[in-house]
């Protein structure tokens, strides 16, 4: 029924970034959820559809202020999205006029807060054992099996962090796919290249399973930030350079704390010719 509606009405979207990393954001409220596979990678073309790094659907809740789900530009789902989850709640603190709200993701409810101009929420803590990350067996997640010697750590989904002398000299779209699929990662990853400036300066660039380079990545960034701690090369306060803009990070005893920008680009509504030729 919700995918009838969609074609009669035509389908609100909006356009949001959070330090160049792009979203497109439905607002399914006040109706049945209508994001599937084939409309999330059909709007995720950046040729055909919109365009987006991530989607993400925002429902009535009965556990937070409201329930998120996230999917990636091919069309798969993904675990969690920091920077989502900041724009989301940006908007939300905008409609409502409320400087805190929580948000149930499939991590569970997350609390975000306003912090000046910049949005900051709790990611929750890092899973750090191999069956949460999730990896296909028991190895050290300090020090995977892998060619680079990176870290594993999962923040609702998984990333794969490698430590460089220069990221910007880092060939990611060559590298990146490879440890994406690679088969110790069950359900694909995530990969960082984190280049240690300072016990709280990180520069990082990744690879997002499921959408490719981005110019940011929230999630990305928490685990950067937990696997270079973990390496005793950070302190718990670090800031990190993406190609898209600087995020806060914060390990603290109830979760990573991501702060940084979000901006509202345009609303639209998707035509019924597009949703019929999905
Ligand atoms: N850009 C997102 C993460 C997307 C992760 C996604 N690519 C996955 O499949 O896990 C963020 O800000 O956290």
């Amino acid at each position: 029924m919700a995918d009838a509606q969609t074609h009669m009405d035509g389908l609100e979207f909006m356009k949001w970034h959070g330090a160049g990393n792009d979203f497109v954001m439905i607002d399914s409220r006040a109706r049945d959820a209508v994001v599937h596979r084939e409309l999330a990678a059909g709007l995720g073309d950046r040729n055909r559809g919109v365009g987006f790094d991530q989607l993400a659907e925002i429902r009535s809740s009965d556990a937070a202020d409201i329930d998120l789900d996230f999917w990636n530009a091919d069309g798969s789902r993904a675990g969690a999205c920091g920077n989502a989850t900041r724009c989301v709640a940006q908007y939300m603190m905008d409609q409502t006029g409320r400087d805190a709200l929580t948000i149930r993701t499939s991590r569970g409810v997350l609390e975000a807060r306003a912090d000046g101009d910049l949005v900051a929420v709790n990611m929750g803590q890092p899973q750090l054992t191999w069956d949460t990350v999730p990896l296909s067996h028991d190895v050290d997640l300090q020090h995977l099996p892998l060619d680079g010697d990176p870290v594993a750590v999962g923040m609702g989904n998984p990333h794969c962090v490698f430590f460089v002398d220069d990221a910007d000299a880092v060939d990611v779209a060559g590298i990146g796919p490879g440890f994406e699929t690679n088969p110790l990662f069950p359900e694909a990853t995530n990969v960082e290249f984190a280049e240690i400036r300072s016990r709280d300066e990180i520069r990082m660039r990744v690879w997002e399973r499921g959408t490719g380079i981005t110019l940011a990545c929230g999630s990305g960034a928490c685990a950067t930030a937990v696997a270079a701690h973990q390496r005793g090369l950070t302190d718990k306060k670090v800031r990190m350079e993406l190609d898209g803009g600087w995020l806060m990070l914060d390990w603290r005893e109830d979760g990573v704390w991501m702060t940084g920008p979000t901006a509202f680009v345009y609303s639209g509504q998707l035509t019924q010719a597009f949703l019929k030729g999905l």
